[in-house]
């Protein structure tokens, strides 16, 4: 069952196109990231599917209902984490989860369970009688995640839940994810942080100026984006002809060899390795290890929003579409 199906969507904010002709499916059970720059989209695109904010074309179903219905009928089964914190300052953290549970219509004995399995679940135990304007940003952000736990959601959206906050806050949110990650709930994930998504996500779109560029599992995607393959060959003992044949090997297009290392960018259809090894040991070279080097997300990531990466790791090139 997809949990979320969006068709064609399209918002304009008076002259910006905010979200031009989306389209995403979202599995079931899925921990989906929405990864794009500052102004992609990412918050417009959330504020729709809840119906925060009207849009001007387009098709939204959640757990395959229209959105409308979806909003009525499955409204409790929706839990959010706005980027904004929405808590109420003056009250302590337990009495507002008490409030945000007596929204969901949680009461008595079962409210001060699923209190206690929320505050446990973002390791907040110990600052329940703590006001919240005495927290920390990061604090704050996890009681806004025990907020959206609290009705057990089978959907929860977390928007930006990282930004601006400390790394053991940070640490904490993705190891939450992480737990949840399995459980049968579907998370919809925005963030501008590459390795987040690396980390948590089981699948991802690239979003840019309003428009998915690409999404899907994430192996799959680093097996449909990568352009080539990387191949290190550590040598002991070797001898340059071995090394003037492998740059002959059809199929390959870069080699490099310094301090006994061979490095070789193979075309992506191609399995080399096996004549690689046939040249070396030909020509009676010690091969000491053999590696395959992964394309890495924040790599593909750039080259699918149409930059490239240099040697010292630093974006240089835009290339014109
Ligand atoms: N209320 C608004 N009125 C006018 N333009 C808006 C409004 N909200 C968003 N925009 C514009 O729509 C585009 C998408 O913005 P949006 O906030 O959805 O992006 P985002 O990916 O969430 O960015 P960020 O990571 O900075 O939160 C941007 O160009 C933004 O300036």
């Amino acid at each position: 069952m997809h949990a979320l199906e969006v068709r064609n969507l399209v918002k304009r904010y008076s002259n910006v196109l905010a979200l031009d002709n989306l389209s995403l499916s979202i599995k079931e059970g899925e921990v989906f990231g929405l990864l794009g720059p500052n102004g992609a989209g990412k918050t417009t695109f959330i504020n729709c599917i809840l119906g925060l904010t009207s849009f001007d074309r387009g098709e939204i179903y959640i757990f395959e209902k229209p959105l409308n219905k979806a909003l009525k009928e499955l409204k409790w089964q929706i839990g959010i984490v706005p980027q904004e914190i929405a808590l109420y300052s003056n009250l302590t953290v337990y009495e507002n989860l008490s409030f945000f549970g007596s929204l969901y219509n949680l009461s008595g004995r079962v409210l001060k369970e699923r209190i206690e399995f929320a505050l446990e679940f973002v390791q907040m135990q110990d600052s329940m009688k703590k006001q919240v304007k005495n927290l920390s940003g990061g604090m704050k952000r996890r009681v806004n995640i025990a907020a959206a736990l609290l009705n057990n959601p089978k959907l929860l959206i977390m928007d930006e839940p990282t930004v601006g906050i400390d790394i053991f806050s940070r640490k904490l949110i993705l190891e939450s994810v992480e737990k949840l990650s399995g459980s049968g709930i579907t998370i919809i994930y925005t963030t501008h942080y590459i390795e987040e998504v690396d980390r948590i996500c089981t699948s991802v779109a690239f979003i840019n100026k309003g428009t998915i560029i690409e999404y899907g599992p994430k192996e799959f995607l680093i097996r449909k984006l990568s352009n080539n393959n990387i191949i290190r060959i550590k040598l002991g003992r070797f001898k340059d002809e071995a090394i003037s044949k492998i740059k002959k090997i059809n199929g390959i297009e870069k080699t490099s060899f310094s301090e006994n290392e061979l490095i070789i960018t193979a075309n992506k259809s191609s399995n080399l390795i096996k004549d690689i090894i046939e040249v070396l040991s030909q020509e009676q070279c010690e091969i000491i290890s053999i590696s395959y080097e992964k394309p890495t997300m924040e790599k593909l990531y750039f080259a699918v929003m149409g930059y490239t990466i240099d040697e010292k790791g630093e974006v240089v090139h835009e290339i014109s579409s």
